[in-house]
Order: structure tokens, then sequence, then C-alpha cells
């Protein structure tokens, strides 16, 4: 397993985002424009702090999320909020955001209108990925109503998501479109996800979807 550790959360960040900076930019030596995939949830906010006042040519860059909870973009659990807030920023606010949410009440209203831009975008430069205890990853749930079909090498590039105790249903980049990213990166904070970043390396992907990207994957952990 390719894991990075860091002596602290902070160190992390730093770190990170300047590993992000240095491959963006190396993207835009070889291409016009690039694409950066980035989580939803708590773990990323401290990196797109550091990562968004990267000097780097912000206005070729596209950011997209991993995942999306669907609530609308002013919800406080919108994951579109957060890049908003957090990462579209400064420098990075010369970035161009591909929405993974429109009103509507359900996702699978919405997948065949948001995919020809997703699909414009591909193949992803950069993905930075968050993962759950329970091995998760994206919106790729063990046990969600799509997963099977999310997990598909023939998959749709979005997938609408249900699973038991969500509070609200999601939308996910299937595993396919994820693990072709040129550069992938999963950033977990925590023992409990480091047991279970290890664990996940002998299940399946229907067990662990994170399994599913583990190999192609560098692990930035800190305690
Ligand atoms: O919308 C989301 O929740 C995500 O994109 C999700 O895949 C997240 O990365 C993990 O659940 C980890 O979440 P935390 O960082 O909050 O632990």
């Amino acid at each position: 397993m390719n894991l990075i550790e860091y002596p602290d959360r902070d160190m992390l960040a730093i770190d990170l985002a300047n590993t992000l900076g240095d491959e963006l930019t190396e993207a835009l030596h070889h291409e016009d424009r690039a694409t950066l995939v980035v989580p939803g949830g708590t773990t990323p906010g401290p990196i797109f702090d550091d990562l968004c006042a990267v000097d780097l040519a912000w206005d070729r860059v596209d950011v997209m999320l991993s995942d999306e909870r669907w609530v609308p973009a002013d919800h406080p659990r919108s994951n579109t909020k957060l890049v908003r807030d957090r990462l579209l920023k400064g420098p990075a606010s010369a970035a161009q955001m591909v929405p993974l949410y429109q009103d509507a009440d359900a996702p699978e209203a919405m997948v065949a209108a948001l995919a020809p831009e997703i699909e414009a975008k591909l193949p992803i430069s950069i993905a930075l990925l968050g993962m759950g205890a329970d091995m998760h990853t994206a919106s790729l749930f063990p046990r969600g109503d799509n997963l099977r079909l999310a997990l598909d090498p023939q998959a749709p590039v979005l997938v609408p998501m249900r699973a038991e105790g969500l509070p609200e249903q999601r939308i996910t980049l299937s595993a396919r479109v994820l693990r072709d990213a040129m550069k992938l990166h999963i950033v977990i904070m925590g023992d409990d996800k480091r047991e279970a970043v290890e664990r996940a390396h002998n299940l399946t992907p229907e067990e662990a979807p994170v399994r599913s990207v583990l190999d192609r994957a560098a692990i930035h952990w800190a305690p």
C-alpha cells in the first residue's frame, strides 16, 4: 500500500495542497485544461484552504466533486457549497466548477442533463478522494442501492445512490471514472480510517468500495 504518513493534520494539509498544486501545474504543461476532482465531507476543508492560494493557471482548471449530497447548493450539507466557500477562493476562484447538482427532487431526473459536461472533462487529471470508516469512497457505499452498477466497468459516468442511514440521496462519479484518473490520492485521518483502509485490501469492492481505486492511489494519513 502506498501510504504517506504525516506528523499532524496541518502538515498533511500543507504538503498535500502543494503536491496537488505541483501536479496541476505539471498537467497544464501538457494540456490546455486540467480536471481536478475533490471530495466533500469534513476532511478536505483545511486542504482547500491551502490549495486555493497556490499560484497556478487556475483559469485552465475544471473542478468537479467526486460525489454530491442531493441538497440545494446553499444547504449546509452541500459539497458544492463547501467547494465554493473553501476552494474557489483567491487565485483558485478563476477555476471553473463542473456541477454535480441541479434543482430537482431526485438525482435520477438530472443524470442525463449533468453527464455530458462531465464526460467532456474526462479523463480526470488529478483526483483527491475521501473515505469513510465503512470503506466507502465518493458515494460508493457498501450496500448502496446502485453499488453494483457504479462498480461496473461499463458504468455510466454518474450514478444516483441511496444507502441506509444516509440523510439524503447522493450522486456519485462511477468507480471506472475515478480509477481512470491520471493521478489519484485518498486522504484519511485518524486510527479508525487507517485500520479500515488496511482491512479493505483483503475485501472485495462490493464489501469495501474503496478497494476499486486502492491499487492506483497514494494514501495520505495523519493521526
Ligand atoms: O460527501 C461526502 O461525504 C463525500 O464525498 C464522502 O465520500 C467523504 O469523502 C467521506 O464520507 C469521508 O467523509 P469525512 O471527510 O466527513 O469523514
